[in-house]
């Protein structure tokens, strides 16, 4: 027998799905194994169907079973054999010999369900429940692990309350060969009147609640460690022995904490609070009916599986579930509590933890697919039968989540109505040329996970500014995916509001089972590149050094990473799904106007799963024929100014009422002191909601840098014409922005009140208000747009500020004087009404230089998140990028600190010609 369980040296170490110190694994696999390599190991498993949906459930898990051993290089010998009424009905006995010699001879059982109306009416000994009461107590499996575990994408699923479900992580560790069920005196009489009586008797021994018990805070231990023993010890002497016990046994586990509850409060609680629970240790017959009560908060019975263990010998894997007689046949069981069974059979049975997380990932991406059966559909999501969905987890499984993919259109396009919008092209972030960072597409890839590193550039307007020459270009080839170490990369990871932009040389991202690592090493000539400022702490990269990243970076990295497959995983399938096919066709319109070849497009993955679009640009060619004109008309569409709305009503500022309101408006997973706050759902490995990734994002950022800027410099550019005002066509100078002499130069101020928040608006999945005047037709120069204000954001559609990272950015301006001066949207339009010619020096500012000759287009500010995670609280905290694009490579970073900005020119690069 290969895999008897030893409680005391392996004791129960938790399940992904069912661990609160689950966090440190995520779902990735550092390798896959060749399927056609030989077996190392074979594993004998015993299937015992049953009755009702018991075969259906066990055909799904069996399937699933035997790609995950293939996958994983070793294979199961199956033996299926009979029990319950199905063995009733072939042998008149419900456990015949066979079954439990077999069992018993196996590695692991794995159990569908017994019973049925047809033996309801047998004698005790003849019913199929005795079959199982039979076998459990064969194999002495006498603790029962039932992890109730709320997934997220299962939280709509649940009868109670999204606040209440939402995070419920427990394991009810149920005594299973003892107690009531087995008790005796047991039978039926009559009593001293002649009355007919039915009498079972509940009765435990100090051996038999001092080994649960053990399991029990072994468990706890290993989770939150917080257990609660249910009993009835008010009422009944066994609960009082067990009471008694399980309090003596606690001093040996002084880092448990233990509590005491009644059954019945115990009940009630459930509904109440579930998340007050940790683990539960209990007897039999209040474990059954707790756990069935548990299932229900999860979304349906039919996702919990349990597994059953002794201390030696096979264990018995089975879900909580039983034989669902009103359903059975039908093809409508929901499989995924016995294919999570098999999943624990796996980890706890066999020991074989890799290959458990598969089916566990698999059957979150197959949630994630939106694949439901009927006990855990609603509107929107697949329904399937139970067929289906085990098709569905096989292919789960077999795919081994490729994340890029879905990545990539994420990055890419975080917006909804992109079809509506292709006269925007020109903000769509698909790539560019090379000389003004934008053409490399680059992957980092590993084994079933990769993700893309875009060179991004802003807007097709700059396509104008990029030179002809072709010469240094990377060729499409050159952009499949890699681990290519020798190309510089700049990564942008973005899910949902946060977002991580560096300029990292020579990177190496690794995955592990930890999540991404990150080291770079300098590359060739350090002035091809952005760069992060030196004095940025953050990013220790100096010309000529090798360097690797602290474990903040590392963690950064990893944050984002998971912020971006939550993002991508949880609340965007539908759309990226969708978005997919329109961003290929943005895509290959785009790639008209501004390329020759089509090659330098790529966009690849099954549709309904993901698109992976791969778009270079190559060169900056005058297209010919047909794609001239398409390009014409591209690129009117791409000059045509957006008309701001009337009124900017999306105004955000941290500190306002209407961040006041917006707190008050969403439900807050961390408020109060962060060591009693529920962690992120995150960091157990789990995923969370957008809304809270936002909201953490929000209260992660400090308040001082919480403004979002955009430099420009009014140097070089004209002013368009006023969209409010469209008489007024004559361009006029903005190179001198000044405010009046009795008015201080305006700056972000927290205490002004803010212009009406739209809290939803900063929620990228919200449908947007709708632009008031799109589109309209108004004479312009051939220039980039003179104000921020004419830039329409197209994160919230909101004006003075643009990019997806919003919310709601407030803008800085450069002058030409080299001074910043900083202002909302209205502070603007009011410090315009109110110019004069008078200077006001902004004295927080330090040493700006901007090199006169270069025609600078603008100064882009990218906001980012950073977060150090230790054991008690993330720490995070809020970068601010910022990169000049000017069209020739030159650049300057700033550094934010605090409310101090210091720009900071690079060393002078290699100035590519227009
Ligand atoms: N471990 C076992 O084999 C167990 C066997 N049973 C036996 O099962 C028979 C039916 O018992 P019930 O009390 O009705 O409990 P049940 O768990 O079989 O069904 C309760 C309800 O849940 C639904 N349900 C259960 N599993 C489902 C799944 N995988 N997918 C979708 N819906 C599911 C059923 O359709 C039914 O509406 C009885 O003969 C009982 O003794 C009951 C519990 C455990
Ligand atoms: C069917 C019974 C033997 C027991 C039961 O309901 C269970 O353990 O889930």
């Amino acid at each position: 027998m290969a895999a008897s369980l030893q409680l005391n040296c392996k004791p129960f170490t938790p399940l992904l799905l069912h661990s609160k110190s689950a966090s440190k694994r995520a779902l990735k696999f550092s390798t896959v194994r060749c399927s056609a390599a030989a077996p190392s190991k074979s594993y004998t498993i015993t299937l015992l169907p049953g009755d009702g949906i018991g075969p259906e459930v066990i055909s799904v898990a069996k399937n699933a079973l035997k790609l995950v051993a293939s996958l994983e290089g070793f294979e199961f010998k199956f033996k299926e054999v009979p029990v319950g009424g199905a063995a009733l009905d072939l042998t008149g006995v419900p456990l015949p010999e066979e079954t439990l010699s077999t069992a018993k001879g196996s590695d692991a059982v794995l159990l569908g369900a017994i019973g049925g109306y047809k033996w309801d009416n047998n004698e005790k000994h003849l019913k199929p429940e005795t079959g199982l009461l039979q076998l459990r107590a064969g194999l002495k499996v006498f603790a029962n692990l039932r992890p109730a575990t709320v997934l997220p994408q299962l939280v709509d699923a649940s009868t109670l309350k999204k606040d209440v479900a939402e995070g419920v992580d427990l394991m009810v560790v149920r005594e299973l060969t003892g107690g009531i069920y087995f008790g005796k005196p047991r039978g039926f009489g009559t009593n001293g009147n002649g009355e007919e009586i039915g009498f079972n008797t509940e009765v435990y021994t100090t051996h038999e609640i001092d080994r649960i018990a053990r399991v029990a805070f072994e468990t706890a231990r290993k989770r939150g460690g917080k257990l609660c023993s249910v009993d009835k010890a008010n009422v009944l002497e066994a609960s009082m022995l067990w009471r008694k016990r399980v309090t003596a046994l606690a001093s040996e586990y002084p880092d448990v904490e233990l509590s005491h509850m009644y059954v019945d409060n115990a009940a009630m609680q459930l509904v109440r609070n579930p998340k007050q629970f940790d683990t539960i240790v209990t007897n039999n017959i209040f474990g059954d009916i707790l756990s069935d009560e548990a299932s229900m908060i999860t979304g349906s019975i039919g996702m919990l599986p349990s597994a059953s263990l002794g201390e030696s010998g096979p264990g018995l894997f089975e879900p909580i579930h039983g034989s669902a007689p009103d359903i059975a046949g039908q093809d409508k069981a929901n499989p995924l509590a016995t294919v999570l069974s098999a999943a624990m059979l796996l980890k706890y049975g066999l020991g074989e933890e890799m290959a458990a997380r598969r089916i566990e990932a698999a059957v979150l991406d197959t949630l994630d697919r939106g694949y439901r059966t009927g006990d855990i559909h609603s509107a929107s999501q697949k329904l399937v039968g139970c067929k289906e969905m085990g098709e569905q987890v096989l292919k789960s499984i077999d795919s081994k989540v490729a994340a890029a993919v879905k990545v990539g259109v994420s990055m890419a396009a975080p917006e909804t109505d992109l079809a509506a919008r292709t006269d925007r092209v020109r903000s769509v972030w698909i790539g560019g040329d090379k000389a003004s960072g934008g053409d490399r597409l680059q992957q980092g890839q590993t084994d079933g996970l990769r993700f893309g590193c875009w060179w991004h550039r802003r807007d097709s307007a700059d396509c104008k500014a990029a030179p002809q020459d072709s010469a240094d270009r990377t060729t499409p080839d050159e952009t499949e995916p890699s681990n290519n170490e020798e190309e510089d990369v700049e990564l942008q990871l973005r899910g949902g509001s946060a977002i991580q932009l560096g300029v990292f040389e020579k990177s190496r991202f690794v995955f592990t089972q930890d999540g991404v690592r990150v080291s770079t090493t300098k590359k060739g000539n350090n002035n091809e590149l952005p760069k992060i400022s030196e004095d940025d702490p953050k990013s220790p990269i100096t010309p000529g050094e090798e360097v690797s990243f602290s474990n903040t970076q590392v963690w950064d990295a990893k944050y984002h990473f998971d912020a971006l497959t939550s993002y991508v995983n949880h609340q965007n399938r539908e759309m990226e799904n969708r978005l997919g096919e329109q961003l290929a066709q943005l895509a290959e319109q785009i790639g008209s106007l501004k390329t020759q070849s089509t090659e330098a497009q790529t966009v690849q993955g099954p549709p309904e799963r993901s698109v992976e679009l791969q778009v270079a640009v190559e060169r900056q060619v005058e297209p010919q024929g047909a794609v001239a004109g398409a390009a014409a008309q591209g690129r009117a569409a791409a000059r045509r100014p957006q008309l701001p709305p009337e009124r900017q009503d999306n105004d955000f500022g941290p500190e306002s009422d209407d961040r006041e309101e917006f707190e008050d408006n969403f439900e807050h997973p961390r408020r109060g002191d962060c060591r009693d706050r529920p962690r992120a759902p995150y960091r157990l490995g789990k995923e969370e909601t957008l809304d809270a990734t936002i909201i953490r994002y929000i209260e992660g950022m400090n308040p001082d840098i919480a403004c979002e800027v955009e430099l420009r410099d009014f140097s070089s550019i004209k002013e368009m014409p006023s969209s409010r005002n469209p008489s007024s066509s004559t361009p006029t100078e903005a190179t001198r922005r000044r405010s009046p002499p009795d008015q201080p130069a305006r700056r972000f101020d927290r205490n002004a009140p803010q212009t009406g928040c739209r809290p939803e608006s900063m929620l990228p999945n919200q449908p947007r208000p709708p632009t008031t005047r799109p589109n309209q037709a108004v004479t312009m120069p051939n220039a980039a747009p003179a104000r921020a204000r004419d830039i329409q954001c197209q994160e919230c559609q909101g004006w003075g500020h643009f990019q997806a990272q919003c919310p709601n950015r407030r803008v800085l301006f450069l002058s030409d004087q080299n001074e910043l001066e900083s202002a909302s949207e209205d502070e603007l339009e009011q410090a315009k009404g109110n110019a004069t010619n008078e200077e006001v020096p902004i004295d927080d500012v330090e040493s700006v230089e901007v090199n006169p000759d270069a025609p600078i287009v603008s100064l882009v500010t990218i906001r980012s998140l950073s977060i150090n995670r230790t054991k008690e609280h993330d720490h995070q905290w809020e970068n601010i990028f910022y990169t000049l694009h000017d069209g020739r490579l030159n650049t300057y970073t700033v550094k934010n600190n605090g409310r101090t900005c210091i720009l900071k020119p690079l060393a002078p690069k290699a100035v590519a010609e227009d």
